[in-house]
């Protein structure tokens, strides 16, 4: 492991304060304070609208935020907290011109890591067949199977996940709860959004957001 990676595990994993998010003038995330640690799995529930897309986004770096975000002691957006955090959209895009195995192996390699965990949780998820294919041939929810398996496979230091049960059969259901406490056992920190109890049974803490005045 770099020196990099080593020095990110030691700071904490999420650290954010007076943390506000706005569109066109309108505030709609409001969030005093927020702390995740390491081998923790964090379960962020609200009504449709209450900002819980919008939270992930402002901590991946993706959207602009008031207040202060640490990932790992860095700042969202910069190049060491990409590298310790990667978030999985609701429908996650994969790279068109690469097959799943080919998308794996990138993945792998561009952060530095084993392929063979990433190939592992494939297997789990049933994609044994499809590693050939390519994104265009695959079904909306194989596609989020396949980006659940490089985001929980890189092993990052905080994952990410956008309802990431919503699109998954009842048996990769069962394989994604299992990823995910693997994954926190390890010490990775998660953080999952859902509508539903897809996480009772799991060691999980729990933020709820409220929709803000329009
Ligand atoms: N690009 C955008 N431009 C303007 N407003 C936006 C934009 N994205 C989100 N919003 C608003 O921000 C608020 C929070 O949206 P967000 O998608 O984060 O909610 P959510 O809790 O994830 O909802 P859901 O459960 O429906 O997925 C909503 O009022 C939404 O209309």
């Amino acid at each position: 492991m770099s020196a990099v990676a080593s020095d990110l595990h030691a700071a904490p994993t999420l650290l954010s304060s007076d943390l506000s998010v706005s569109f066109h003038g309108r505030v709609v995330l409001r969030l005093l304070a927020f702390t995740a640690d390491p081998g923790e799995v964090w379960h962020v529930v609200g009504a449709n609208g209450a900002g819980k897309t919008t939270l992930l986004r402002a901590l991946s770096g993706e959207l602009a935020c008031e207040g202060q975000v640490r990932i790992c002691g860095q700042p969202p957006g910069t190049v060491p907290a990409r590298r310790a955090a990667l978030l999985v959209p609701t429908e996650a895009d994969l790279i068109p011109d690469l097959s799943v195995r080919e998308s794996l192996h990138f993945m792998a390699t561009a952060w530095e890591r084993e392929l063979p965990p990433l190939l592992d949780l494939a297997h789990a998820f049933g994609l044994d067949s499809v590693l050939d294919a390519w994104p265009g041939e695959l079904s909306r929810g194989t596609r989020q199977k396949v980006a659940l398996c490089i985001a929980l496979g890189l092993a990052l230091p905080l994952t990410m996940l956008d309802e990431p049960f919503a699109t998954l059969d009842v048996r990769s259901r069962e394989v994604l709860r299992e990823a995910i406490r693997t994954r926190a056992h390890s010490g990775g920190t998660v953080i999952v959004t859902t509508h539903g109890d897809e996480l009772s049974g799991l060691n999980v803490r729990t933020l709820t957001l409220d929709a803000l005045p329009a």
